[in-house]
Order: C-alpha cells, then structure tokens, then sequence
C-alpha cells in the first residue's frame, strides 16, 4: 500500500507538517529548494521504505533543519523515540546543508529503486509472461497463479511442475503480499498428468521414477518452504497432488461445485503433498485414511467440515466473495503477515520436509508397481476413469 510521507513523517517527526510550513522561505537557496522537492517525493513513493531507513530519513531532516540533536535522551523502554534519538545524535555536529544534501540523495535513490521495483497500483493487472501452462497475474498486492491447461482439466505435467516452484520462487521475492493458486475452466486439477508416465528415458522406467521422485520433493518443498500466505481458490473438483498439498496452504476456499479427490490406492500408488501428516493432523487418522486408503471422494462440504477447507461458497457467488476477501487480506500489513506466518508454520518445517522426503522414496518404488503401472495403462487406453 502507498504510504503518504505525512504518515510517515509524521509517526516519525510530530511535528513534521508544522516544521515544514514555517520554514524560513526568504533564506531559500537551490538546495532548500531540492530539499522541499525531496519531502514532497518521498510522499509519493508508493513502498514502505523500511524502519532503518525511515530513521535515516527523520534524522537527516531534523539534522537539517534544527542541527545537532538537542532533544534529552528518552528513557531505555521508550523504544521508537529511543531509536530516533540514536539516529539523530549519531550524525553528530554534520552541517544543515550536508544533511539536506544527503536527505535529497537517500530519497532520490530510494525513487528510483522503489519506483523501479514491480509494485503495481490497485486495478494495474500485470501480467507475467514466459509460462505455457500457468497464467500469472500481479495486482493490489495479490499474485494469482492458474492453472491454465483446462482441456486437460488442469492436468499437472512435467512443465507444470516446473512453472508453478518458478511462480513460486518469484511470488515469494515479488512485491505482493498474498499469493493465490487457482484453475481456469471447470476443473481446479485433475492432479498429477498421467502421460508424465509415458516418456521413458534411455535410463529405463527406474531412471523415470527416480527422476520423478526428485521432481516432487523439490515441488512439494516449494510449498513448504513458501514465505508468504497462500491461499487455494478451489473453483471446481481437485484430484490426486492438488489436493494433498491443500494441507500446506495457510487458507482453501472452495466452490460448493468442489470435489476432493485422493485414489491413491486405485492408481496403485501412495500418498505425496505430505499428506500422511498433514491430513491425520487437520482430520484425524480415520477421516484420513478414508481419503488417503480408501480414495473417498470428499464433498466441498465435507472437507470443510473435516478441516481442509476453510469456507465453502455458493458457485454462483465463488468468484466475488473470495476476491472481496483476499483483496481486503491484501491491504494488511505484508510483514506481519509473514511473520506471523513464520512463527504458526516454521516449528513444522523440519518435520514437513522429514514426511515429503519419505513419502517421495515410497513412491518411487510404488511407480515400478504392477499396480500402477496398471492404473496408467487403464486411463491411458481409456479404460477407466475415477
Ligand atoms: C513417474 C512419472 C511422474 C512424473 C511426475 C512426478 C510427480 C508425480 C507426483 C504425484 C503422483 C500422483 C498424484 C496424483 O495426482 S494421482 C491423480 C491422478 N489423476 C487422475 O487419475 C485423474 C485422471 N482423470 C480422470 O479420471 C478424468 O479425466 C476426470 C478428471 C475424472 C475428468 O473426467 P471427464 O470425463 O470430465 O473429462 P475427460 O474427458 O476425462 O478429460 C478431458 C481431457 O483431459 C485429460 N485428462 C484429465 N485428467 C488427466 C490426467 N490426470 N492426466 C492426463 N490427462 C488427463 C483427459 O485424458 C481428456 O483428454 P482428451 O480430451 O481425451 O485428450
């Protein structure tokens, strides 16, 4: 969110306005004249420029415009005047006109680096290119990753996987505050793409398998390791990986057309997404291996009541009170957010990546299983579906 200078000044400097309307106009020389440009300018930088460099700011505009600190120092627990004092005193008897020249320089390098960055207005949708099977948008602080192959009902395949930890990666460093995976058309995932079975290499299939196994460890990590809040917009049925990773999500909203899908067990395959942890711990060990073992198909209603959804919305209304939702969540403080996401998620880390490492050596030999095998060939010749 933009941050007016005044704000910021003025949480900063009080007395920053009345300073500044009472400055001695007739002494104005050209850098009094860039120094006023600069004040202005830094209520136009659309980026919280951070606290250390917040206190640069104040102490070189007090420095400039009344010298050397003469403020008493504040006692030990008044923290915030604690460290404006600090910042003020440590530039010691600098002259006014060298704190005005380097107040004009920090705020006219902070312009060009924070108006350089990706920030984007509110209603700027700014597209990322250079996906074919994601579409990435960044607006309001929110960037949207869809999963864009609704021919194939969102079909996870090998490039797939590779573009969502490359969103990922770029979410995480980009300048929004929350990230949300969707899908485009009726499907949210129809999971894990079943060709990605088909393309054997020289290696033979046990190179395929070991490949693959490496491929969804990194994937998976990418969501445990995620910084920021992440939030599914479940707009139709989930299978297989897209589900099981639900449980690494901070927020699910689901449409009531939503479906929740693991036959893990019908595809002669085991559970992935950390799920054998995650989903005993949101749902209980029965509920759980009611999906996991059984491949129980979970109604949108259902999985809200077990804990895997957040909310549940009418698919007439889906679209409009999710986005009212997370625009609002957008506008909330972004470090906080991560920090509190830090502090509820990082004692679990460990053992997430514990839990995705195994679950990914299990399957590996499950992949060389007539079991699976069996399945792929059965859905391939198109002799079942779920
Ligand atoms: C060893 C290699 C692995 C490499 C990658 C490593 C990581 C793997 C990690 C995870 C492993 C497994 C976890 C899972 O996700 S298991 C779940 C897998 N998904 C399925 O089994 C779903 C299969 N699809 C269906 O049963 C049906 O398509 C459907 C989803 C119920 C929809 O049925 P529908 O009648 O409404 O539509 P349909 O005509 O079948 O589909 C339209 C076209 O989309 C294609 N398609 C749909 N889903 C998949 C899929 N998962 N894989 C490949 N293709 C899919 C379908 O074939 C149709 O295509 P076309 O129009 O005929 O060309």
């Amino acid at each position: 969110m933009a941050i007016a200078a005044w704000r910021l000044a003025q949480r900063w400097c009080p007395s920053f306005p009345v300073v500044q309307l009472h400055m001695n106009r007739a002494a104005m020389t050209a850098s009094q004249k860039d120094f006023e440009n600069a004040m202005n300018q830094v209520k136009l930088l659309k980026k919280d420029p951070g606290n250390e460099v917040k206190l640069k700011l104040y102490a070189l505009y007090k420095q400039a415009t009344e010298g050397p600190c003469n403020m008493p120092k504040p006692g030990v627990f008044d923290l915030i005047n604690k460290a404006k004092w600090d910042a003020w005193n440590t530039l010691g008897s600098l002259p006014k006109e060298t704190a005005r020249q380097n107040y004009v320089d920090l705020v006219s390098s902070l312009s060009s680096s924070l108006e350089s960055s990706s920030q984007v207005e509110p209603g700027t949708d700014r597209k990322s290119t250079g996906y074919e099977t994601l579409m990435v948008t960044s607006e309001g602080g929110i960037t949207k990753i869809t999963l864009n192959r609704p021919a194939k009902k969102n079909a996870i395949n090998v490039e797939m996987y590779h573009e969502i930890m490359r969103a990922l990666k770029a979410a995480s460093k980009d300048d929004s505050s929350i990230t949300v995976l969707t899908g485009n058309g009726d499907y949210y995932s129809s999971g894990n793409d079943l060709t990605n079975f088909t393309d054997i290499p020289p290696g033979g299939v046990e190179e395929k398998a070991k490949n693959s196994a490496i491929l969804l460890r990194e994937f998976v990590g990418c969501f445990i390791d995620f910084p920021k809040p992440l939030i599914a917009v479940v707009n139709g049925p989930a299978v297989g990986i897209s589900v099981t990773i639900l449980g690494l999500f901070d927020v699910v909203y689901a449409s009531d057309r939503a479906t929740f899908h693991t036959p893990f067990s019908h595809l002669g395959q085991s559970p992935e997404g950390c799920s054998s942890y995650t989903f005993l711990k949101i749902m209980g060990p029965a509920k759980a291996t009611e999906m996991l073992v059984f491949g129980k198909k979970l109604t949108a209603g259902e999985a809200c009541a077990q804990g895997l959804v957040t909310a549940v919305f009418p698919d007439s209304t889906f679209q409009k009170e999710v986005w009212t939702r997370l625009k609002a969540f957008a506008k909330l403080p972004p470090n906080a957010m991560r920090i509190s996401k830090e502090v509820i998620r990082n004692r679990e880390k460990e053992k997430l990546h514990a839990v995705n490492a195994e679950e990914c050596s299990v399957l590996q030999e499950r992949w060389l299983s007539d079991e699976c095998m069996n399945a792929v060939v059965n859905f391939l010749s198109r002799k079942s579906k779920l």
